[in-house]
């Protein structure tokens, strides 16, 4: 039928590019295809040896077009949890992918891979959670994207401290509706207070928390769909500074920065959003510094891009990317990858939401 004709199209288009690019004999290649092969006719699946699994990985991170930091694509660190489906052991591993991911700070991109859906549909386990670590909205404070979820943490009984800056429950699922949820314990949680170099930031009370890990996408390998795969890299200072703290329907920063400025917030000409921009991205680079918290910079990552776009060069390696994305969103035109197009194509292995029905 024409679901296992699509694995096995998608499972050959894989193995060729792993042992192409692995530089792996042709013959062991034609076996492995043959023995997929029969396995897919057998169980209309097949699984990926570990070093089928870590190196697709890297090739859907290679091929995440929306992603400035891809440059560091090889250097992904893979927990292969494909045999854990007792919730408290996958809690367990989440627990130790956000210790292992922090490093005290030195942080390692990792991403930990649970079973994959199965030929009927069904998903063994699934994460509730749209990033591990992410703070809890309410009606009045609080982050505003998180405020759906919160309320389902809460309708499953957890309840938050109500501060602007409660980091949510992991919450988890099975095949059979058994829903699991926990807090993290605090020894394992690193997070930034936010402070500036030249002015006193205090009064706005700011922190965020070090480690970016996305736990709502869809890992597609060679025709096989890992949907609880949680990955992490590092921040770029903007996701934090120009968007987290300062979109109006997130924390909404900017007039509260602009009047510790002293600046004139009735006049549009007077730029005074831009420059309370600046500062917050200057403040938010700086604490992440001062408190040994990877983070890179808009105009780094840029120049990493770049030097990512010459080794897919060099690689003949045709390079796709979304320009709307990977344009930083301070500053954007200081940055080459907004005076060049971007083809957009989506080629796989890669990482894919998921689709609205199936929640
Ligand atoms: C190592 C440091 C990394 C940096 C600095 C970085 C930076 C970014 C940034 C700034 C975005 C845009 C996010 C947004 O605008 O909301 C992004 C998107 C993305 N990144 Fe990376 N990234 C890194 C590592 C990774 C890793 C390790 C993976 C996966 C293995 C990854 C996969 C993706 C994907 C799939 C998206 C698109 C997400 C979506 O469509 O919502 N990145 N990255
Ligand atoms: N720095 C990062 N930033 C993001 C990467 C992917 C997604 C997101 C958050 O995406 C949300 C959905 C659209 N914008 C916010 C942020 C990374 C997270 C995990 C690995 S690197």
């Amino acid at each position: 039928d024409d679901t296992m004709n699509d694995v096995l199209k998608e499972a050959i288009h894989f193995l060729h590019t792993y042992y192409e690019e692995n530089k792996l004999p042709i013959n062991e290649r034609d076996a492995r295809i043959e023995a997929v092969t029969k396995e897919i006719e057998e169980t209309k699946t097949y699984t990926h040896t570990f070093e089928e699994l870590s190196y697709g990985a890297k090739l859907a991170w290679r091929n995440s077009n929306r992603c400035i930091g891809r440059l560091f694509w090889n250097q992904l660190h893979v927990f292969d949890e494909r045999d854990t489906t007792n919730l408290e052991d996958v809690m367990n591993a989440l627990f130790r992918h956000i210790d292992y991911a922090t490093n005290d700070g030195k942080i390692r991109s990792t991403i930990t891979i649970f079973p994959a859906k199965r030929p009927d549909g069904t998903e063994p386990i699934r994460l509730r959670n749209h990033q591990l670590l992410r703070y809890a909205g309410y009606d009045t404070t609080g982050d505003p994207a998180s405020r759906t979820f919160t309320k389902f943490c809460e309708s499953l009984g957890w309840q938050g401290a109500k501060t602007p800056f409660d980091i949510l429950p992991l919450v988890i699922e099975n095949e059979h509706g058994d829903c699991l949820w926990r807090n993290i314990p605090s020894s394992i949680i690193r997070e930034v207070p936010i402070t500036h170099p030249e002015y006193d930031f205090t009064s706005l009370q700011l922190q965020w928390y070090a480690v970016p890990i996305i736990s709502d996408m869809i890992l597609e390998i060679g025709g096989i769909e890992y949907t609880a795969a949680p990955f992490n890299g590092w921040y770029m200072g903007t996701e934090i500074g120009a968007r987290n703290f300062a979109d109006t329907d997130r924390y909404n920063q900017l007039p509260a920065v602009a009047h510790l400025l002293g600046l004139d917030t009735s006049s549009n000409r007077a730029l005074w959003q831009d420059r309370a921009l600046v500062e917050l991205n200057i403040a938010v680079l700086h604490s992440y510094e001062q408190h040994g918290v990877t983070l890179v910079d808009h105009h780094t990552a840029s120049k990493q891009f770049e030097i990512f776009e010459k080794t897919e060069e060099k690689a003949c390696r045709h390079i796709t990317g979304n320009w709307t994305w990977l344009i930083p969103p301070l500053s954007p035109a200081t940055s080459h990858i907004f005076h060049r197009p971007f083809d957009n194509t989506t080629l796989k292995p890669n990482f894919f939401y998921r689709k609205k029905e199936q929640t």
